[in-house]
């Protein structure tokens, strides 16, 4: 069942240089996509392709200068800037990257109870979350910098986990860590997955995608290239749709391991037609006319002309 969709959705920034002159980044354009209960779809792209600021829309908290366009719906209705922070930390969570976005000078099992639902018992709730994450109940009184990595992101954890939030969105929540530690980080976003929560995993790494994800959307330049069932992923990539995709595939150490030639456009520059038609191996003047639109293409969609 979809939870929220993401419905031909566009970010820009306008931006001033020096002289007064006025750029336009096109940070996020025509965005599709949708997650379902019980599903990890994964965000995979390179950095600066629009993965934290699709969050943060979703969230409600793009900077001010952001303008949008197109729609996001949560359970079949808009979402409006009223409703997102009405549902923000409830139905609507993020499990960030850093520790940062906890609150320096509150004790962090005072914190973690603030996102308890009103009607339970929010202390009795944030020691049986912390006990599930293996966290000692002296960690309850402690600040955020008296903990270390690893407590720090298990009670992150543990705040999008009390909220009984209806959807996750989890922004590179395993980077820089040791394989064991990040096999367990990989099973805690999986889990909110296992208990009905729609799940939307960003990370630039395509490997730690696969192993908890259903699907993966391939960000390049600020919009989906593709979206493809886990499953796709396999032998020379045979079953992906979009070049880009099978080249990021090819290029994973475990395969080809050879890199993509060239760089992603940035927001200010973007080419007119394909967005990766400047480094594309199937490119062909059409390409170059006008941007192509997400279609269908088995069981995944994508947008690339030439994609069969
Ligand atoms: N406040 C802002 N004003 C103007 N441009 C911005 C602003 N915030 C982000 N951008 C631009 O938007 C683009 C996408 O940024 P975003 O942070 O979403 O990338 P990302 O895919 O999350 O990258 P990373 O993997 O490094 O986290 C980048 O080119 C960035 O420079
Ligand atoms: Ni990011």
């Amino acid at each position: 069942m979809a939870i929220l969709e993401v419905e031909n959705f566009s970010v820009s920034f306008k931006q001033y240089k020096a002289g007064l002159k006025q750029i336009h980044n096109q940070v996020i354009s025509s965005l599709d996509l949708t997650l379902e209960a019980g599903k990890i779809l994964a965000i995979v792209g390179a950095s600066g392709s629009g993965k934290s600021l699709l969050a943060h829309a979703i969230l409600g908290i793009l900077p001010g200068n952001a303008r949008t366009s197109g729609t996001i719906k949560y359970q079949g209705e808009i979402l409006t800037p009223a409703r997102q922070k009405a549902l923000r930390g409830k139905e609507i969570a993020l499990v960030p990257q850093s520790v940062n976005y906890l609150d320096p000078l509150m004790q962090v099992g005072k914190q973690v109870r603030t996102s308890v639902k009103i009607s339970e018992d929010a202390v009795g709730v944030q020691r049986k979350v912390f006990e599930r994450y293996q966290l000692k109940q002296e960690t309850e009184s402690m600040y955020p910098f008296q903990l270390s990595g690893g407590m720090a992101r298990r009670v992150l954890l543990s705040t999008a986990m009390v909220s009984g939030a209806n959807v996750i969105i989890a922004d590179e929540p395993t980077p820089g860590l040791d394989p064991v530690v990040m096999k367990e980080a990989l099973q805690n976003i999986r889990e909110f997955a296992d208990i009905g929560s729609a799940v939307m995993f960003i990370t630039h790494d395509i490997d730690s995608a696969l192993r908890i994800a259903d699907h993966i959307a391939v960000f390049y330049a600020g919009t989906t290239v593709e979206i493809a069932p886990v499953e796709n992923f396999t032998n020379k990539g045979e079953e992906l749709r979009h070049p880009y995709t099978k080249a990021l595939w090819r290029a994973l150490p475990q395969n080809d391991f050879i890199p993509i030639a060239g760089t992603m456009p940035h927001p200010s520059e973007l080419p007119t037609g394909c967005l990766f038609a400047p480094r594309c191996p199937l490119a062909t003047p059409e390409c170059n006319e006008e941007k192509p639109q997400m279609r269908d293409v088995r069981d995944g969609m994508v947008r690339c002309i030439h994609a069969n």
